[in-house]
């Protein structure tokens, strides 16, 4: 088939300087062998479209297909195959026995305002004045059958089949919602309307169908041709009818037949609806009369609106003409009716390949498989992933990887697969593996409901950071794996990073496999890694956008904790490879983090990167002085917050960090549990509050200036 496709007919991939139309182009058949073999091709797939099989073309392609043999078809009016699909209801591809009253045609299609205001022209033409009025209404993507009613009792229903005549598919009678056994009044009338299945009965059928070793349905119109057609199942699946036409029978009461002959449209619909039969009057997208061109387009926009929340597929909207005389009127060709049209929608579904399947985890610790698709348009937008549900939904739709999958998306709700296009598999597809356990912590995973979930459930979260920063390349604690970690969580000992360092000899030789040897190697491998460098304590807080190489950058720009959290993003952005997008986004998230790290610094964790030197910014220690041994602010680490006064006053901030420098001190920025002194002076806000909540000393300049006195000017 893709050999076919690229040597036979190519698409278009751009239709230079054209409107964009809702559909893709034609394709371009090239000579009479490729014609040929896409009129098979054609015939093909809508044999299997209207039989129940599965097409293995999406929509889209089979409409390109068609409009390539109608443009070819123009070039050679000699040469059409009489096997051609155009001009014929249902392509040509199906056929039936049982003669219709009244043909049973299909419709013709427009695709934008302008097109529907074309139409109603050459319709008004056709009557000899503007239609009265318009019935505007959903149009069902199911397909269409008859319903004979013999004194007001089901006696057979006829799928479309050529036009002319159906299949009688009397046997599905009882299976189909909405469409009654029984009438409300003893009547001799044909319903007719459209045969599909809600996303519901949809996803019931193909659990049904696989659970009997059957390949799921594609989707739900397909899932509808199939179940209507089949015969001898072993079990059944319910479906939904949905009445747009009421006429007579050679059985209907004269004075009935007359009445039937001469409603208008939406009258004929109340009274299916009266009748007991299921209209789309229920839905929440009703069928409804329209004056003006502008009343039709406006319920276009409503239903076009609607459609990605329907519980079931539309694929367009109908507009008919509603009164009969109009109708009448406008008469119908061999395809369709010229008193309504389709204005089509944009396809919600294409056929694609899945290429992966990706787990990921949840807030809450669910574990949602998500498929990775070949890339493809649809109403626009480029789909590369679809949703998957949950495991069980994978088996239920019989998915392998590399398979052709149809996808379906309306809207903004997310994309889903619907289904494998089975019969296009090559054998090469691969099953598609489950995880044995959580993606993300390593832990067992609890699959006693549909929907897996990590059995550390909200808690996942923290044990697979935790087994992050206790990894090699981040604080390196030997001993510390992904079991030990849920051990520790479990044991409610450990909350978060810092609380590692908290842990007691007596604690650890309380949990289960952990004896003396083991807490003693875990306790020197947590005393060691207070001793890594900045750049992997700052990759162990696993901020977003700081893997290891970036902090190891940032660790060697700031060289100290404090110069990173002094950082705004202005500053953020100094470090090489810190864009305007990723700056703030860290700033902010080192900032949440603020009282963690204070609990690192205040157990001991190295908050410096050996041998870097900060960098010479107005906030930051002076880049190079090294702090003097001895003096009064000897191993102090000092912040300066507010205005200073009296003999400090003239001081700027960073001659103030300098002063403090000089008489031995460390200068930073911002408060922590590591900070030993806060010099507050007038205005001093949130630095000084922050001191106070953390109980770290205060001092006023005066104070500040008296203890170090002999390093002043
Ligand atoms: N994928 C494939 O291989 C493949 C093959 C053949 C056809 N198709 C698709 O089928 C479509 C053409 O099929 P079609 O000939 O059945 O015509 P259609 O679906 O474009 O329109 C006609 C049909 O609309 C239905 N309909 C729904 N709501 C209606 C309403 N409110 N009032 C009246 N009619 C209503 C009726 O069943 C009617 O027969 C194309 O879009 C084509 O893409 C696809
Ligand atoms: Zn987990």
């Amino acid at each position: 088939m893709a050999e076919w496709r690229t040597r036979r007919w190519t698409p278009l991939s751009v239709v230079g300087g054209r409107m964009r139309r809702m559909t893709t182009p034609a394709a371009v058949i090239v000579d009479a062998a490729a014609y040929a073999q896409a009129v098979e091709d054609a015939v093909r797939a809508a044999a299997a479209y209207y039989g129940g099989g599965t097409s293995a073309l999406d929509d889209d392609a089979y409409d390109r297909l068609v409009r390539g043999i109608a443009d070819w078809e123009a070039e050679h009016p000699d040469a059409i195959l009489p096997g051609s699909p155009t001009g014929k209801v249902a392509g040509g591809a199906v056929e039936g026995d049982v003669p219709h009253t009244v043909p049973m045609l299909s419709l013709d299609n427009v695709f934008s305002a302008e097109e529907f205001t074309a139409w109603t022209a050459s319709l008004a033409r056709r009557i000899g004045h503007d239609a009265a009025r318009f019935s505007v209404g959903p149009k069902l993507d199911g397909l269409a059958v008859a319903a004979r009613y013999s004194d007001g009792r089901l006696t057979r229903l006829i799928t479309r089949g050529d036009g002319t005549a159906g299949e009688d598919v009397s046997h599905a009678i009882g299976t189909v919602e909405g469409l009654p056994e029984k009438l409300e009044e003893p009547v001799t009338v044909e319903v007719r309307g459209e045969v599909l299945m809600t996303t519901a009965q949809f996803e019931h059928a193909n659990e049904v169908r696989t659970a009997h070793g059957g390949q799921p349905f594609a989707n739900p119109r397909n899932a509808a041709a199939g179940t209507l057609r089949a015969r001898d199942r072993v079990y059944t699946v319910p479906m939904t009818f949905f009445g747009y036409g009421l006429l007579p029978l050679p059985g209907t009461d004269p004075a009935l037949a007359g009445r039937l002959d001469d409603l208008p449209h939406s009258e004929l619909m109340a009274l299916a609806g009266d009748l007991g039969v299921h209209t789309s009057a229920r839905t929440a997208v009703p069928d409804v009369v329209a004056g003006t061109v502008e009343e039709v387009l406006a319920r276009v926009k409503e239903i076009a609106a609607a459609r990605a929340e329907l519980p079931f597929g539309i694929d367009g909207i109908v507009i008919k003409a509603d009164l009969a005389e109009e109708q009448r009127a406008a008469g119908s060709g061999s395809r369709a009716p010229r008193w309504a049209i389709a204005y089509k929608l944009p396809a919600v579904e294409k056929i694609t390949r899945l290429l992966e399947v990706e787990w990921n985890v949840g807030r809450t610790g669910i574990i949602a498989p998500r498929g990775v698709l070949e890339p493809v348009v649809i109403d626009g937008s480029t789909i590369t992933y679809a949703t998957l549900h949950n495991p069980a939904d994978i088996t239920r739709r019989d998915l392998r990887l590399g398979d052709h999958v149809m996808v379906h998306r309306a809207g903004d709700v997310i994309p889903r697969i619907e289904a494998p296009v089975a019969h296009l598999r090559t054998g090469e597809e691969q099953p598609i593996v489950f995880p044995a356990q959580c993606p993300r912590c390593g832990s067992d995973i609890d699959t006693g409901e549909e929907r897996w979930r990590c059995a550390q459930g909200r808690n996942c979260h923290l044990v697979a950071s935790l087994a992050y920063a206790a990894g090699r390349d981040q604080l390196d604690i030997e001993g510390l794996g992904a079991t030990r970690v849920v051990q520790l969580v479990d044991a409610g000992l450990v909350a978060d990073l810092a609380d590692l360092f908290a842990l007691r000899r007596e604690q650890l030789l309380a949990l289960e496999r952990m004896g003396e040897t083991s807490t003693d190697n875990l306790l020197a491998a947590l005393a060691k890694a207070k001793e890594q460098p900045l750049s992997r304590v700052l990759c162990a807080l696993g901020v977003r956008g700081t893997g290891r190489s970036m902090s190891r950058r940032i660790a060697r720009y700031f060289a100290t904790m404090d110069g990173i959290r002094a950082a705004d993003a202005d500053a953020m952005q100094r470090v090489d490879g810190i864009g305007a997008e990723k700056a703030p986004s860290i700033v902010a998230e080192l900032a949440e983090l603020a009282p963690l790290i204070d609990r690192l610094a205040a157990a001991g964790v190295n908050m410096t990167e050996p041998g870097a030197t900060p960098p010479p910014a107005a906030d930051a220690a002076p880049a190079g002085d090294a702090p003097a041994d001895g003096g009064p602010l000897a191993g102090m680490t000092v912040v300066v917050t507010g205005a200073m006064t009296g003999s400090l006053e003239k001081l700027s901030r960073n001659e103030m960090n300098e002063l403090v420098e000089r008489a031995g001190g460390r200068s930073s920025s911002s408060v922590s549990r590591k900070t030993s002194l806060v010099v507050a002076g007038e205005g001093a806000g949130s630095k000084r509050a922050k001191a106070e909540q953390l109980g770290v000393r205060l001092a006023t300049p005066d104070e500040f200036a008296a203890l170090v006195a002999g390093f002043l000017g």
